[in-house]
């Protein structure tokens, strides 16, 4: 700014002076071999310091060198003309803010090429953002699970079910599908009241949770119907699954609630063979299994294809 160039008089140069001073921007010019400072209006000073005789990288991002993201090449063609200017947003390593930088080449008073930088605070627009981005994602959880139980809910049944049926029928492990229904759960809403029959249901999931290991998917389909994918597991193996997982119902339901009878329930389970046709049809087979089991005379399970061991 000290080089007036003829015919630009001091008004001109003090005009420039004030709104490049009163920008709610910071601008500066930095030479592109040296690094050198040559530039800054006062909201960089303001921010970062007074720049004389000091690197751009020091300065704005208290570095010992160049920045590795310095995008001066980005600047210049090869044979070192201006190029179009480079917009790109970053978070500054000193103030933590985000800013939206302008770069450009452009020539300086005294003729040579120089970075030119014109950066604007986008720190509250990247909150919104990222506010927007967590509800979006919190959202996209809650559809997926039950709001009672805290489980996977139908929607996420199917979408995890479809992936892990896909996984199992490539690795060519076995996998059972279990479907687990509370017996004459009308009759404990209707005694006890619908909160208890909640308390049931969410006593269930933590028996599914306990009791299950980490690899298998639990979801409530709905209503007192729940479904287990049983990972690297046959059918004879999630017989034994569905044996222990029906005692400690029983069991557990009475301490875990303010019922004083134990709750049962049916279950019924399908597994995977080479002619499954899709997560429905193990679905379907699991629900004929779980009806048998009902028409068995309740809390027990059924299996649809013979046990093979
Ligand atoms: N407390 C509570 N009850 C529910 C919920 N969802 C469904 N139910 C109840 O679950 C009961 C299911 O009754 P039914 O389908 O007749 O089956 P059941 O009484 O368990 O009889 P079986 O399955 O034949 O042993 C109904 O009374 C529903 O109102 C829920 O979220 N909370």
């Amino acid at each position: 700014m000290q080089d007036l160039k003829s015919g630009e008089s001091m008004s001109e140069v003090s005009a420039l002076r004030t709104v490049l001073d009163n920008l709610d921007a910071l601008v500066y010019v930095s030479d592109f071999d040296t690094f050198d400072v040559l530039y800054m209006n006062a909201y960089g000073r303001r921010v970062w310091g007074e720049p004389a005789g000091r690197k751009c990288w020091e300065v704005l991002q208290g570095g010992d060198g160049p920045c590795a993201f310095c995008n001066n090449y980005r600047l210049r063609d090869e044979a070192g003309n201006p190029l179009e200017p480079d917009v790109w947003e970053f978070r500054n390593s000193l103030d933590g803010r985000w800013y939206q930088c302008r770069d450009q080449a452009i020539y300086w008073t005294d003729g040579r090429l120089v970075r030119l930088e014109v950066a604007t605070d986008i720190t509250r627009r990247k909150e919104m953002e990222q506010e927007l981005e967590d509800a979006h994602q919190r959202a996209e959880a809650q559809a997926r699970r039950d709001e009672l139980t805290g489980m996977p809910n139908r929607r996420a049944f199917f979408e995890l079910g479809d992936k892990f049926l896909a996984q199992f029928r490539r690795n060519g492990n076995p996998m059972s599908l279990m479907m687990i229904d509370l017996d004459h759960f009308k009759q404990i809403n209707d005694e006890y009241g619908h909160k208890a029959g909640d308390e049931v249901l969410r006593s269930v999931a933590g028996i599914l949770e306990r009791e299950l290991r980490a690899a298998d998917v639990a979801a409530r389909l709905g209503g007192e119907e729940f479904v287990v994918l049983l990972a690297d597991t046959d059918a004879g193996q999630a017989m034994r699954c569905a044996e222990r997982l029906l005692r400690a119902l029983e069991e557990e339901s009475t301490r875990d609630t303010s019922l004083a009878v134990g709750v049962t329930a049916s279950c019924g389970i399908a597994s995977l063979s080479d002619s499954t046709e899709d997560l429905f049809e193990l679905l379907r087979h699991a629900d004929h299994a779980m009806y048998r089991a009902k028409a068995k005379g309740r809390n027990c399970a059924e299996i649809l294809a013979p046990i093979q061991t």
